[in-house]
C-alpha cells in the first residue's frame, strides 16, 4: 500500500486532515509523567489515547527525541500510533550526500513518511524517493519568518526558488510518493504552489501556535492524489494540541489535562472540515 493510499483511507475513516505534532518539549511536560521511565513516551501515549480519533496522522519532530532515551521514546510512540491505525510522519528534515542519505532512509523504516530538505538536490533525496511505500514531504515554503530569506529569492527565470522546488518535486514524483511542505503562514505562496502541482498533497504546518491561515491550508493543501479516494493532505498543529491542557481550569487533574488535547484536536478537525 502506498503512503497516500494509507493516508487517504485514514482521512476518510476519521473525517479528519489533522496532523497532530508530537513535539514533547521536556520543559513543558506535566507533572503526571515526570516519574515515568521515559517521560516523553508516557506523555505521547496519553496524547495519542486522547487524540487518535481525530488524527489523520501523527508527526513527531525528530528534534525532540535526539538522545538515547529519546530514540526509545520515539520507537514506542511510533509503534503505539500504529497500534491505533494512525500513520506516522517523521519530521526529520533530512538529506545529505547519497551515501549518507541511504542511512537516513534506513532509519525511516519504522515511520510511514518523512520530511526532507531539497537543498542538496535530487541525489540527496533519491534513497527516500526510491522507497515507494513511504511518503517523502519536501520542504518548499516554510512557515518561519526567515522562510523568505532563501526560498523567496527570484531565479534568473523570474520564478521564486520555492516555486522551482515545487516544479522539481513533480519531476521527482515518479513513484507517486512525494508531498510538499508549505506553511499556513504563507497563504499566497500556498496558492501559487498549488497551481504548479495539482496532484501533490501538502503538509501544511503553522496553524495554531504560529497563527497561520486554516482556510488557505485546507483550500490549497489537499490534492486529488491518484492513490486516495479523498482530498489528501495534512494540516499540522503541535503545541496548540498537545499543550492545550496547560490552559485547563483544573490544574493537577490528569484527565482534564489530556482531555483538553483531545478537545483541541477535535476543534481543529471541525474548523478545517468547514473548508473541505
Ligand atoms: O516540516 C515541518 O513540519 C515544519 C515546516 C515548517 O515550515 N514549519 C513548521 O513549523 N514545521 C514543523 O511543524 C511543527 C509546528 O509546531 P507548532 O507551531 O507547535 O504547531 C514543528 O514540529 C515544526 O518543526
Amino acid at each position: 500500500m502506498s503512503f497516500f493510499e494509507t493516508l487517504g483511507a485514514r482521512i476518510e475513516s476519521t473525517d479528519s486532515v489533522v496532523s497532530v505534532g508530537l513535539d514533547p518539549d521536556p520543559s513543558r511536560l506535566p507533572e503526571f509523567v515526570a516519574d515515568a521511565d521515559l517521560p516523553r513516551w508516557a506523555f505521547n501515549r496519553r496524547i495519542i489515547d486522547a487524540t487518535h480519533e481525530h488524527a489523520a496522522c501523527y508527526k513527531p519532530n525528530a528534534a525532540f527525541y535526539e538522545d538515547a532515551d529519546g530514540w526509545r521514546a520515539l520507537a514506542e510512540t511510533i509503534a503505539y500510533a500504529h497500534g491505533k491505525d494512525v500513520p506516522v510522519l517523521l519530521d526529520a528534515k533530512r538529506a545529505d550526500i547519497g551515501n549518507t542519505t541511504r542511512q537516513y532512509a534506513a532509519a525511516l523504516d519504522r515511520a510511514d513518511a518523512i520530511t526532507v530538505n531539497p537543498y542538496l538536490g535530487r541525489d540527496s533525496l533519491q534513497p527516500f524517493l526510491d522507497r515507494e511505500g513511504k511518503g517523502v514531504f519536501v520542504l518548499c515554503r516554510t512557515s518561519n519568518p526567515g522562510g523568505s530569506d532563501l526560498q523567496d529569492l527570484e531565479l534568473a527565470s523570474g520564478e521564486p526558488l520555492y516555486e522551482r522546488v515545487a516544479a522539481l518535486a513533480d519531476v521527482w514524483n515518479g513513484n507517486g510518493n512525494v508531498g510538499l511542505v508549505v506553511g499556513a503562514t504563507a497563504p499566497e505562496e500556498l496558492a501559487a504552489v498549488r497551481e504548479i502541482v495539482p496532484e501533490i498533497p501538502f503538509l501544511v504546518p503553522g496553524v495554531g501556535a504560529q497563527g497561520g491561515d486554516a482556510e488557505a491550508a485546507v483550500e490549497h493543501g489537499l490534492a486529488d492524489h491518484p492513490d486516495a479516494d479523498v482530498g489528501a493532505g495534512l494540516v499540522n498543529s503541535s503545541r496548540g494540541i498537545i499543550f492545550a491542557g496547560e490552559e485547563s481550569s483544573r490544574p493537577g487533574d490528569e484527565a482534564t489535562y489530556f482531555g483538553a488535547a483531545g478537545d483541541a484536536a477535535k476543534r481543529l478537525k471541525k474548523r478545517l472540515n468547514r473548508y473541505r
